[in-house]
């Protein structure tokens, strides 16, 4: 596996190992509609006045042809400074944005655990694990059976459980999310910022999830500002910068880096 600097390469997969998510030249491009406007209403109605149409569309170019492969086992964390396309490319992973150029291949189902994974805040934490589980694709005897669980490794305390989410701190939230997805074997976990709001036993209890779930799960991908987090679970590390691989390789190695081109 590369453990240095690398920029745009192509992909290449090594044939002893088994790949379980391919990345081959990806580009993600947003397009912004009304970009350039002011966007109140004295400009749309001035636009009226002189017929003019919407401000165009502006594009905006998230992930500029990343390739990489991640291997069965792996927990590969991702790094990067604020919009350098972290989240773009665990959304893209996730198959939730259609790549502009190249393409993702995974092998099997991934599920991206986020902050903002979608639990709905007017129903209670009991009825979301529910939805959740069932949603993750468990039977409801499945999910009837795991529901102890989840409610344990959440930990929330007094009867949060029986609460509407909307009365959850974001780290209970978080919490709650974290447990919700990891009742599941996932074939390609991903984790978005999840852990960030966790506390300290929250986050050893997860770390310890995470590695069971390494093993009988094909990757896991972690975006996280904290570094000591990524550092604690992860074996690989992929920085990018301005949508572009920057560095891939040992954890230590590539968070040094980081830190001494975040100091200078
Ligand atoms: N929905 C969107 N529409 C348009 N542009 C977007 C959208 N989401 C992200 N972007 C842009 O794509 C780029 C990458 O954003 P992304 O959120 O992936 O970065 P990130 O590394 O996760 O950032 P952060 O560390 O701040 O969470 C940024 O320039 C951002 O402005």
């Amino acid at each position: 596996m590369a453990d240095t600097k690398v920029r745009q390469q192509k992909v290449e997969v090594d044939p002893h190992r088994e790949p379980i998510v391919v990345v081959d030249d990806l580009h993600i491009v947003y397009r912004v509609y009304g970009a350039g406007g002011k966007g109140n209403a004295a400009s749309a109605f001035s636009r009226v006045i002189r017929r003019q149409r919407r401000p165009s569309m502006t594009e905006v170019h998230a992930i500029k042809g990343l390739s990489f492969v991640a291997y069965r086992g792996e927990a590969v964390g991702i790094i990067g400074t604020n919009g350098s396309g972290k989240s773009t490319l665990l959304k893209a992973i996730a198959g939730l944005l259609p790549p502009h150029r190249g393409g993702v291949y995974t092998d099997g189902q991934p599920s991206l655990l986020g902050v903002n994974a979608a639990l709905m805040k007017d129903l209670t934490g009991e009825r979301n694990i529910v939805l959740g589980c069932l949603a993750m694709g468990m039977s409801p005897a499945e999910t009837r059976s795991r529901y102890g669980q989840i409610v344990d490794f959440a930990g929330l305390q007094d009867d949060f459980i029986q609460y509407p989410m909307r009365t959850y701190s974001s780290g209970m939230g978080a919490r709650l999310r974290f447990a919700i997805a990891a009742a599941k074997t996932h074939d390609v976990l991903l984790i978005d910022e999840a852990l960030a709001t966790g506390d300290a036993r929250f986050r050893r209890k997860s770390k310890a999830r995470i590695d069971e779930l390494r093993t009988d799960a094909g990757a896991v991908f972690l975006v996280a500002h904290q570094l000591d987090t990524v550092k604690e679970m992860c074996d690989r590390v992929i920085w990018i910068e301005k949508g572009r691989m920057h560095m891939d390789g040992d954890p230590d190695e590539v968070i040094a880096a980081y830190n001494e081109a975040i100091d200078k």
